[in-house]
């Protein structure tokens, strides 16, 4: 790596940001199988695109077909797994969008390493708190069923571990309340933040 020297490029992540109007940030989803991660994310994509906001939504399932699809849910796969999405989100932060992902990310150590790629205020944890009892019960994909008998090994809450955020900027569980009233919920903390209403002039750009 000694080797290897940063490229400094004249566009940077506050220019692309102002061209799309607004605050880069990766909105993090963390929580069990079942918890609500990819509904709620997904929703508050569908609620910001319908804004005019540039988005991406990494979506764990989704990626493990693809960029992670030679990993499993041994800790150190899920580790790469999450170094991997870090490092993918991080570029999309840079592009100036807006990036919502939603990963179990059991562990405090690997989403802290993923806060850590990003600056104060940037990383956006949100912990969907849903209780192991209420997702065991949805189970959609009868993945907690399988796990019970033993033919799922490493299951998420079952039998590989879950370590609840201690700072997590949100915390939604969706057994209590609806969607619609958790996006809102969202939207306003986005707004708050800023991401949502910053300038849309370039300086100098002449547009
Ligand atoms: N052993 C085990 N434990 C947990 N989850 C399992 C497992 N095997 C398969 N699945 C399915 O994989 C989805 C979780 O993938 P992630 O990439 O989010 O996991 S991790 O962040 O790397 O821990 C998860 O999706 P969600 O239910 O959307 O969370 C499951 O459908
Ligand atoms: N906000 C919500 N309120 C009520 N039920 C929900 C909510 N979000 C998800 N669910 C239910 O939980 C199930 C699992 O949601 P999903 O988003 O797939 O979870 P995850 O991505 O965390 O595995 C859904 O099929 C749905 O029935």
């Amino acid at each position: 790596m000694s080797n290897i020297v940063w490229h400094q490029h004249s566009i940077d992540q506050a220019a692309r940001g102002a061209q799309k109007g607004q605050n880069p940030v990766l909105l993090w989803f963390t929580g069990l199988s079942g918890s609500g991660k990819s509904t709620l994310a997904g929703a508050l994509e569908r609620a910001l695109f319908e804004h005019g906001f540039h988005t991406y939504l990494l979506d764990g399932d989704n990626v493990r077909h693809g960029l992670c699809k030679d990993l499993g849910f041994s800790l150190e796969d899920r580790d790469e797994n999450l170094r991997r999405v870090g490092e993918v989100a991080k570029l999309m932060v840079d592009s100036g969008l807006v990036v919502l992902s939603a990963f179990i990310s059991p562990t405090r150590e690997e989403r802290d390493r993923v806060r850590a790629l990003f600056p104060q205020g940037q990383f956006i944890e949100v912990h969907v708190s849903t209780p192991l009892s209420v997702c065991e019960s949805r189970d959609p994909k009868g993945l907690y069923a399988k796990a019970r008998k033993g033919e799922i090994a490493n299951f998420t809450g079952i039998s590989s571990p879950y370590e609840v955020p201690e700072s997590a900027e949100l915390t939604i569980d969706t057994s209590k309340g609806d969607l619609e009233t958790q996006v809102n919920g969202l939207l306003a903390y986005l707004k708050a933040i800023e991401v949502l209403n910053p300038p849309r002039q370039i300086a100098g750009a002449g547009i």
